[in-house]
C-alpha cells in the first residue's frame, strides 16, 4: 500500500508519517524543503524518539521524497497512484498543495477509490482542501474525481517542538497521541491504520481538542510571553500563568459539556491530563511556536474567539478567554509575518480595529470594549 503525505516537518514525520508506516504503507513525504527531501531520499528511514523518561526510539523505515517546487509532476504522479493521501503543511499552505492533488486526483485510474485526509489543527480542515482542490478542477472534473475521492475530516493530537538534532530527520515526540478521522465522507474501504479513532461525526472530537489543547496551549503562549517566558516550560512554573490557564479551560468547558452534553467528570479528567501534558519536563517548547501565527488563532473559528464569542452570547463574560485574547493582540514576534501584519494593523488603525479585522469581533462591541481595556492594562 502507498500513502502520500504532504509535509515532510514535525506531524508528518513525527505523528502521521509514523504511523503511516506502522500500518503497512510506503510513505512518500512531499515537501518544498530541499534539505528534508534530499535526506529522506539518502537515509530512506529517520528515527522518532519518544520525549519521556525512557527516551525510547523507533525508525520509521521505506520511506521517500518527492520536492514538489522542483517536481510538481512527480508530486502529481504519486497522489494518482497512492491508496491514501494525507498533509500536514499548515492551514495557510493547503491552496497552494491544493494544485497537485487536483492534478493527481485528476490523473487516477476511473473509479479508483481513495481518501485526502487533511491532519492541521483547525475545524474542517479536509473540507478547507477539497474547496481549495475544486478551484484547480473545471465542473465535470470536480463531478468525477470527488465521485471517487473522500476528504474525511481529522483531529490530531500531539505534541512536537521545533527540533534540533545533528540528523535534520530525526524527530522527538510525546508518547501520547490522537487521531480521530470522520468515517461521514469517506470513500471506499476503511483504512487500517493503528491507533486511529474512526468516528461518524468529528465535530465534537476537534472540538474538544481544539478548544482545549489549543486554547490552553495559546493562553500559556500569550500570556506566558507577556511576562518575559520563551518556553511553556518556564511559564508553567508561573501560577499566575496557570491561573489563567485553569481560568480558559472552565470557560472552554463550559462551552464544551453544554454544546456536546460530555460528562463533566469526564472531560475535567481529559482537561488534566492535557494540563499534564504541557508540563512535560522532557519537553523544551518555544511560546513563540506555540503562539505562532497569532491571526488565524485570533480568527472567528478558532482556539480563543470562537469560545469567547459563543459563551458571551449566552450572556456568560469569558473573562480568561478576553484577556488572553487581549494578550494575543500583544504577541510581537518580528520573524513571524502574521505577527508584524498585526502590530501594523494595531498601529495603524488601533486595537480595536485590528481586533475586528483578525477576529470579527465588532469594534464598539462590549466584549471588545472588555478586551482593549485589557490590552490597554498590558501596554
Ligand atoms: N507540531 C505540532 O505539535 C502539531 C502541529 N499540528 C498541525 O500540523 C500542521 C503542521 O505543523 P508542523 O508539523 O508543526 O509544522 P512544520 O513547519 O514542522 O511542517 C510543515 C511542513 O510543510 C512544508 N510545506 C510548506 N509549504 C509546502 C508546500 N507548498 N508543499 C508541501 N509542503 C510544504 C514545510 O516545508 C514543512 O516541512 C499545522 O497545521 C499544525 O497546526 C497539529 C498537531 C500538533
Ligand atoms: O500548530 P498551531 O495551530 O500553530 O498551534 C501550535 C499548536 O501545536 C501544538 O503544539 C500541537 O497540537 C498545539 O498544542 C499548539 O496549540
Amino acid at each position: 500500500m502507498k500513502a502520500v503525505h504532504f509535509g515532510a516537518g514535525n506531524i508528518g514525520r513525527g505523528f502521521i508519517g509514523a504511523i503511516l508506516q506502522q500500518s503497512g504503507y510506503e510513505v512518500t513525504f512531499i515537501d518544498v524543503n530541499a534539505e528534508l527531501i534530499d535526506r529522506l531520499n539518502k537515509d530512506k528511514a529517520y528515527e522518532v524518539v519518544l520525549a519521556d523518561e525512557t527516551k525510547e526510539s523507533f525508525t520509521v523505515t521505506g520511506v521517500s521524497g518527492i520536492n514538489s517546487k522542483e517536481h510538481p509532476e512527480q508530486a502529481a504522479a504519486a497522489v494518482a497512484e497512492a491508496d491514501l493521501v494525507t498533509a500536514s503543511v499548515g492551514p495557510h499552505v493547503l491552496p497552494f498543495i491544493a494544485p497537485v492533488i487536483a492534478k493527481g486526483l485528476s490523473a487516477r485510474e476511473a473509479g479508483s477509490e481513495v481518501n485526502v485526509i487533511a491532519c492541521e489543527n483547525m475545524i474542517g480542515g479536509s473540507d478547507q482542501l477539497k474547496k481549495e482542490v475544486e478551484k484547480h478542477l473545471s465542473e465535470d472534473e470536480a463531478a468525477r474525481v470527488f465521485a471517487s475521492s473522500g476528504f474525511p475530516n481529522s483531529a490530531v493530537d500531539r505534541i512536537v517542538p521545533i527540533q534540533h538534532h545533528d540528523n535534520p530527520l530525526t524527530i522527538e515526540v510525546e508518547r501520547y497521541f490522537e487521531w480521530v478521522i470522520e468515517t461521514a465522507h469517506m470513500k471506499g474501504t476503511q483504512p487500517d491504520l493503528k491507533g486511529t479513532l474512526f468516528v461518524e461525526d468529528l465535530v465534537p472530537f476537534i472540538e474538544r481538542k481544539l478548544l482545549t489543547v489549543n486554547t490552553g496551549h495559546a493562553s500559556i503562549a500569550y500570556n506566558g510571553l507577556l511576562k518575559g517566558y520563551e518556553t511553556v516550560k518556564e511559564a508553567m512554573a508561573d501560577q499566575e500563568i496557570l491561573d489563567v490557564l485553569e481560568g480558559v479551560l472552565s470557560e472552554t468547558s463550559t462551552f464544551l459539556t453544554q454544546k456536546f452534553e460530555l460528562d463533566k467528570e469526564q472531560h475535567q479528567m481529559y482537561v488534566r491530563k492535557i494540563i499534564s501534558r504541557y508540563k512535560n519536563p522532557y519537553i523544551s517548547d518555544g511560546l513563540d511556536r506555540v503562539g505562532r501565527a497569532p491571526l488565524r488563532k485570533l480568527s472567528a473559528g478558532d482556539r480563543l474567539t470562537y469560545p469567547a464569542v459563543e459563551l458571551d452570547r449566552q450572556q456568560l463574560v469569558p473573562v480568561h478567554l478576553e484577556k488572553t485574547i487581549a494578550a494575543a493582540l500583544a504577541f510581537n514576534i518580528e520573524e513571524d509575518p502574521e505577527s508584524v501584519q498585526l502590530q501594523e494593523w494595531i498601529a495603524e488603525e488601533g486595537p480595536a480595529a485590528a481586533l475586528e479585522k483578525a477576529s470579527g469581533i465588532e469594534s464598539g462591541s462590549s466584549m471588545s470594549e472588555r478586551i482593549i481595556h485589557y490590552y490597554q492594562q498590558i501596554k
